[in-house]
């Protein structure tokens, strides 16, 4: 049996606040007039508490304070420090706190930080979590197995003791990444002089170095243009012998060591999964990660046999597959149906296709995700200069702003986190921008064709009704789910208030922690449901995560009953 409870009557509605004109925001912008705006809202605020009706009336005023609960209790502002930014007009200061924003309860878009070098000790994982991050990302082409054990273990042990924070932990494969043997010395190269790539094992000379790939001369024809580094430094092949490819430079530069090579337009033929990936894979497995990346992802066959083996192996581990080569473009459909989630890799899909088709496939790619319902994460380059300035350029801050108003689940950070000189300041520009570009999306647009990939399915239609009640009602959702699925399901239908999913199992915490919207919770279930919404609601109150009295829609639904008899499906309003 299906049923909507709704504790109290809903007697008019207000759908999302619209975005205002471009004069409106012009306005807001003003220091003094948006002064006034707060302190008048504040001094409502307290007004209705006192005057509070006892019918639901278009919530919207509700969602109009600038209550902004940034993601970390480090972030978390005092209320001198929420109106300093009256007076010092800096949006990137260390205070996250978006000074213009629609009430945004907290950020939905997440963060993935690469851990390298400069953020792979004790202080720097939680410093990067308290700061912002919610996935910590090992890239298996650099470092070994003892290193990033000792990562997952320090994220591990963060999880454990946090008491409302989890991050999750995403293994990234290496991949048939074709790259340049070592060098003695980096060498300098100048446009028009020849060089030659040989698959002879330990060439390194001025004019010569190895590559790791023994069919790199049968990929290559002569005509087309090699990258190194995506286009740091670029090579025209000129001839080819039976084991070396004789270019001639075309933007020269140091090269350096073990550095990446593409060809323009081109995969290798080398399998998506090498002997090395399914190394790590095993070591991923072993240690319970969450998240594979899988690096060159080329048709949907590799993504099965991967699933296939985890399956085998009894892994709860998601798949997202990372779209940087020529050849997945073909089969983009079949590659992220057959997966949980994708990544626009920009760096190797700027390098294998014109540049210039990067932000067309990125719009396209994050399309193509959301109406299937999966995750999606933008990647590479976005605050690039933050490797080594303190302060991002506006072009960098544009290109997150884009990725959060197009849709994606999560925005990652590479360099910047893993050998950068600035890591805490990259991720909380990007805490900032996403919070500050979020609180300009109005709700309640979702994606055309969502629920066609479960037509008929109940769960589908109870976290659409959900998101619809919140949205109305301007409440955040409570959810119980013990598989992480009504979690992800209503993330992908983008509620405009945040989605508090409580899960009794820490494996599904640390997984939802990557998805837009949700924050998840880790809470023992208890066998009487009443209990349990008792507590789940106790604990939001206690974490100041919603206040004494607030309204939220509360669901119960999913693919396994957790209180359901009689497939009992519950949406309901309660007041805290
Ligand atoms: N675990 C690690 N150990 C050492 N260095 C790392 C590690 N992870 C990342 N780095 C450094 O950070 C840089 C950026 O990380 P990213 O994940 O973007 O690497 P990448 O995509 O393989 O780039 P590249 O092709 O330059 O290696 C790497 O090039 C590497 O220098
Ligand atoms: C992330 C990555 O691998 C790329 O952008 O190429």
């Amino acid at each position: 049996m299906a049923q909507v409870v709704a504790t109290r009557s809903i007697q008019s509605s207000l759908l999302c606040p619209s975005t205002g004109s471009v004069q409106d925001r012009v306005e807001k912008l003003k220091p003094s007039s948006f002064a006034s705006r707060v302190l008048a809202r504040e001094e409502k605020k307290s007004y209705r508490l006192v005057h509070r009706r006892s019918c639901i009336v278009a919530r919207r005023s509700a969602r109009v304070e600038p209550e902004v609960v940034p993601v970390s209790p480090e972030d978390v502002p005092n209320r001198e420090q929420k109106f300093q930014h009256l007076q010092v007009h800096q949006l990137l200061d260390s205070s996250p706190v978006g000074v213009w924003s629609k009430p945004t309860v907290r950020r939905k878009t997440k963060i993935v930080c690469t851990i390298g070098p400069s953020t792979n000790t004790r202080e720097m994982i939680w410093k990067l979590a308290e700061a912002g991050m919610n996935v910590a990302r090992m890239n298996m082409s650099h470092g070994d197995h003892a290193s990033h054990q000792k990562v997952i273990d320090l994220v591990k042990e963060y999880n454990a003791q946090s008491k409302d924070n989890a991050i999750a932990i995403m293994l990234d494969t290496k991949g048939p990444e074709v790259r340049s043997g070592d060098l003695p010395q980096p060498i300098t190269l100048m446009s028009g002089q020849e060089f030659t790539f040989t698959i002879r094992r330990g060439v390194g000379t001025a004019d010569s170095v190895s590559v790791n790939y023994d069919d790199f001369v049968n990929d290559v024809e002569v005509g087309d243009m090699l990258l190194v580094d995506g286009g740091m430094m670029s090579f025209l092949v000129k001839s080819k012998t039976e084991d070396s490819v004789k270019c001639e430079v075309v933007d020269g530069g140091e090269l350096k060591s073990r550095r990446h090579l593409n060809v323009r337009g081109k995969s290798a033929t080398l399998p998506s999964i090498t002997e090395k990936d399914w190394d790590d894979i095993k070591f991923g497995v072993d240690n319970k990660v969450d998240f594979y990346a899988v690096s060159f992802v080329k048709d949907a066959q590799v993504v099965h046999e991967l699933k296939n083996y985890l399956q085998s192996c009894g892994a709860d581990i998601h798949v997202i597959v990372k779209i940087e080569s020529a050849d997945s473009i073909p089969n983009l459909h079949s590659i992220i149906t057959a997966s949980d989630g994708a990544m626009v890799a920009r760096g190797d899909l700027g390098a294998e296709l014109p540049i210039e088709e990067v932000p067309l496939l990125q719009e396209e790619i994050i399309r193509i995700c959301r109406s299937m319902g999966k995750a999606v994460i933008v990647a590479t380059n976005m605050l690039e200069s933050m490797i080594v300035h303190p302060t991002p350029t506006r072009a960098e801050v544009s290109d997150i702003a884009i990725a959060v108003r197009e849709g994606a689940d999560a925005v990652m950070l590479s360099g910047e986190t893993a050998h950068g000189k600035f890591p805490l300041k990259a991720v909380k520009v990007m805490h900032t921008v996403a919070l500050r570009t979020e609180a300009t999306i109005s709700c309640g647009e979702m994606p055309p064709n969502l629920g066609q990939a479960f037509k008929n399915h109940m769960s589908e239609m109870f976290a659409y009704h959900a998101t619809m009640m919140s949205n109305t009602l301007g409440t955040s959702i409570v959810v119980f789910t013990r598989t992480g699925f009504m979690g992800t399901l209503l993330s992908h239908y983008r509620p405009s208030g945040t989605i508090f999913a409580f899960t009794n199992e820490k494996r599904i915490q640390q997984r939802l922690a990557s998805y837009q919207g949700v924050c998840p919770i880790y809470m023992q279930f208890s066998d009487d449901a009443e209990e349990t919404f008792a507590n789940a609601l106790a604990l939001l109150k206690n974490q100041g995560m919603v206040k004494e009295g607030e309204e939220v829609a509360l669901l119960q639904s999913g693919r396994q009953p957790i209180w359901r008899f009689q497939s009992t499906h519950n949406i309901q309003v309660r007041q805290a």
